[in-house]
């Protein structure tokens, strides 16, 4: 009995989710979404890519409920009616965290933190405030007036402000636009840690494709008001099925085979990003350089391939006008054209 019980809880739990049925919507004429479908396990991470424009702040704002949709929008499979329904919009059990951080200006860090925390067990919104501003390493500005915080300090607060209530699900817009890359790499992971620590559904929309890379489980692009990719980070990038997928993760080429390969005609391209492209000394694939970028770890050379230009990584630098010698695998060239 207590057995199918626990299955029961258990079977409720691993299913709940979120769901968007043909989800569209328009500010004006032309719709940004279209007949937006998918599903979203409990837990997840989804990043949401796609150049500026595309709808990423949109789509989240439909779930949050601040945009009304025609189409259905449901979690663990009761319909969020939006705000032709709501009074207030927004659904309790979401939070979501849009680019401007909306924080009380003249209120400290801390309290910003706690606004939205019972004031009913004193120590325990205390305790529950300090553990937050931990997670996104603020506890030596607790007091300070969040009118004199950084661009990135205020966006660490409103951070911390949206995960106080624990949320089953929370929506990041562009979580970490204003935090400089030193404190970004470790923030991410403190982050995404404690997200999967209390299995919270994620849906964070993002230019950065480390935020898709590293921590995603999942990962959407959207082009053209349609999700036109839905796959795992690491499929994405290793298989891009495009130039514009491709794109999204950083430099990229797009080569004709016949530049590529000896005694071969075919005008079809295929995308390479510079570090599939080995410089070696010696190959029938020859390169004029035309300018070298230090990147830290290599450099970053642009070439001219037979009257295309290219892009390839290099350990060390060279000058322009220097050949150098090319090879790409053969085999990376059959999977990058199946
Ligand atoms: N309030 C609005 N009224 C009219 N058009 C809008 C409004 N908000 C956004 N748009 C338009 O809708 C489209 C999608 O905007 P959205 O902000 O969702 O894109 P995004 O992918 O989040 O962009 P970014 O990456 O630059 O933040 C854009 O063409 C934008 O100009």
């Amino acid at each position: 009995m207590f057995r199918a019980f626990f299955v029961l809880i258990w079977a409720i739990d691993s299913f709940t989710m979120l769901e968007l049925k043909k989800v569209t919507f328009a500010y004006q004429k032309e719709p940004v979404l279209r007949n937006i479908s998918f599903k979203i396990d409990k837990g997840q991470n989804v990043s949401v890519i796609g150049e500026s424009g595309c709808g990423k702040s949109t789509l989240l704002k439909l779930i949050y409920g601040l945009l009304h949709t025609e189409g259905k929008i449901t979690w663990n499979g009761e319909e969020m009616l939006g705000p032709n329904f709501n009074l207030v919009p927004g659904e309790p059990f979401i939070k979501y965290l849009a680019q401007d951080f909306d924080l009380m200006l003249p209120l400290s860090a801390a309290d910003n933190v706690g606004k939205h925390l019972s004031n009913f067990y004193p120590i325990k919104k205390k305790r529950r405030i300090k553990e937050l501003l931990e997670v996104v390493e603020m506890e030596d500005l607790a007091d300070k007036k969040a009118k004199l915080l950084s661009g990135g300090q205020q966006q660490r607060i409103a951070l911390a402000r949206a995960l106080a209530k624990e949320p089953e699900l929370i929506l990041l817009d562009e979580p970490f636009s204003h935090i400089d890359h030193f404190r970004k790499n470790n923030l991410r992971r403190k982050l995404f840690a404690y997200l999967r620590e209390k299995n919270i559904t994620c849906i964070v929309a993002t230019h950065d494709s480390t935020d898709a890379l590293s921590f995603a489980d999942r990962t959407f692009v959207l082009k053209n008001g349609n999700i036109y990719a839905d796959g795992t980070p690491q499929e994405l990038y290793q298989n891009p099925p495009n130039k514009y997928i491709a794109s999204l993760f950083g430099d990229v080429n797009h080569i004709m085979l016949k530049n590529l390969k000896e005694n071969e005609t075919s005008r079809k391209r295929i995308v390479l990003y510079p570090h599939d492209i080995n410089v070696v000394n010696s190959s029938f694939l020859k390169a004029e350089v035309k300018n070298s970028y230090f990147k830290g770890e290599n450099f970053l050379i642009q070439a001219k391939l037979n009257g295309e230009d290219i892009l390839v990584e290099n350990k060390s630098d060279v000058t322009a006008g220097e050949i150098i010698n090319l090879s790409v695998s053969e085999e990376l060239i059959q999977e990058r054209l199946s």
